[in-house]
């Protein structure tokens, strides 16, 4: 499993299941928001926990203890170790970064350890993007789904990555600190506590997502430019490039349009429903985050389920598709959100992926993932609420056994 015999830093193969990556991968292309370098998003916990998906956190609570477990064990720390920095990163045709080591800025000293797991393929989900260490075995890294990367983030691990030339690079990236100071799960159990104690217990759907500002979804076409007016929104992109669109009604847009202080983008935040080719799903999502989180499930679940063939009497009746398409059928927001779709295909688009959804394409299927995805979130949430009051004892987030 070992891959180098390099003191400072460590190669594990297969270190996370190929479903775990799958799961990770869900949350980053449902939650994701523009990252802090130019065509790089992101998912930290803490935007998990503003949208209202703090239920998220569960699936990284297990894999965060066993990566910090493997970075005190190979790095022999005889002091405690805290996470500082845990997120989802993902890169797109353009992104690289050059030779750095990950403590180089002022704000950065307190890192003192890296780990990068990588959740997808180079060869297969993107080209490009071969990471290298300048001195010292290995000289280069291939990211495979499930590897790991651990490594000092002082001057002994300068490091770089080549520029992705296709598709989407997708990385679980962890930084780790003697400095308790800067502990993650400090602040993280702060503002869970925060939203989670404001909201009546009670509520029927605590798992709905809540979007970020507009904004925080925009990509913009020229990030070198400060006119951030061209490029595309983020969600309408991602459930786009899968062959989906949103739908609101010619009612509501026309409102919108005539209510000078509302903004277009702000439909995404507004009830509203999915369609596909000439069909509309017979269902209302509370947001746009709501039917792209659904449509990302799908995907986690379609490549993993047999796709369903029979379709059953309760199928159909959810699944009626919507007739009254005409009244729904708003190009003029297609061009609003996503502007110039060769740009949108040029950053998220992928063609072996593509080829197997549509293909295989069921609403019937979809609808029965509606459901599925609601106990999936409510399960998560459960789990969170159970362990929100332990982490807040110990200041530190960790799994609860039950
Ligand atoms: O994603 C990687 O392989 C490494 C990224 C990196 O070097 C960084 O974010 O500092
Ligand atoms: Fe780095």
């Amino acid at each position: 499993m070992v891959e180098s015999e390099h003191p400072l830093r460590l190669i594990l193969h297969d270190f996370l299941s190929l479903n775990l990556c799958k799961e990770l991968e869900f949350i980053h292309k449902s939650c994701c928001a523009v990252g802090y370098r130019p065509n790089v998003f992101s998912t930290t916990l803490s935007h998990l926990i503003a949208t209202n998906c703090g239920h998220l956190l569960i699936p990284f609570v297990s894999i965060r203890e066993r990566l910090k477990d493997k970075v005190e064990e190979f790095f022999g720390c005889e002091y405690e170790l805290f996470i500082e920095f845990t997120g989802l990163i993902s890169w797109t045709k353009g992104a690289s970064i050059g030779w750095h080591s990950d403590d180089n800025r002022s704000y950065l000293k307190q890192r003192d350890f890296a780990a990068v797991c990588y959740l997808n393929n180079h060869g297969k989900d993107f080209e490009g993007g071969v990471f290298h260490f300048q001195e010292g075995e290995p000289t280069s890294v291939v990211p495979v789904a499930g590897d790991l990367v651990i490594y000092t983030a002082d001057s002994c691990n300068i490091h770089s990555v080549d520029e992705i030339t296709e598709g989407e690079r997708l990385t679980l990236t962890l930084w780790f600190t003697r400095d308790s100071s800067h502990d993650e799960d400090v602040k993280l159990i702060s503002l869970l506590s925060q939203t989670l104690l404001s909201c009546s217990l009670d509520r029927p759907f605590p798992y709905l997502p809540l979007p970020a500002s507009s904004n925080m979804y925009w990509f913009p076409q020229d990030q070198a430019s400060h006119d951030h007016q061209e490029g595309f929104d983020i969600r309408w992109a991602r459930i786009h490039v899968l062959h989906y669109t949103f739908n609101a009604s010619d009612r509501k847009i026309n409102n919108a349009t005539s209510d000078l202080s509302f903004h277009l983008s702000e439909l995404l935040m507004e009830p509203l429903r999915l369609g596909r080719e000439n069909e509309l799903l017979n269902k209302e999502f509370v947001n746009g985050l709501h039917a792209l989180q659904v449509v990302q499930f799908y995907c986690w679940k379609a490549t993993e389920l047999p796709a369903v063939n029979i379709i059953s009497k309760e199928f159909r009746k959810l699944t009626e598709l919507s007739c009254s398409l005409e009244d729904f059928k708003n190009d003029r927001l297609k061009v609003i959100f996503l502007g110039d779709q060769q740009h949108v295909q040029s950053v998220f688009g992928s063609e072996s992926s593509d080829e197997k959804m549509q293909s295989s394409f069921n609403w019937a299927y979809f609808a029965s993932l509606v459901a599925a995805w609601e106990d999936y979130s409510l399960q998560l949430h459960k789990e969170l609420v159970t362990s929100l009051p332990h982490w807040r004892t110990n200041q530190s987030i960790f799994t609860i056994v039950t």
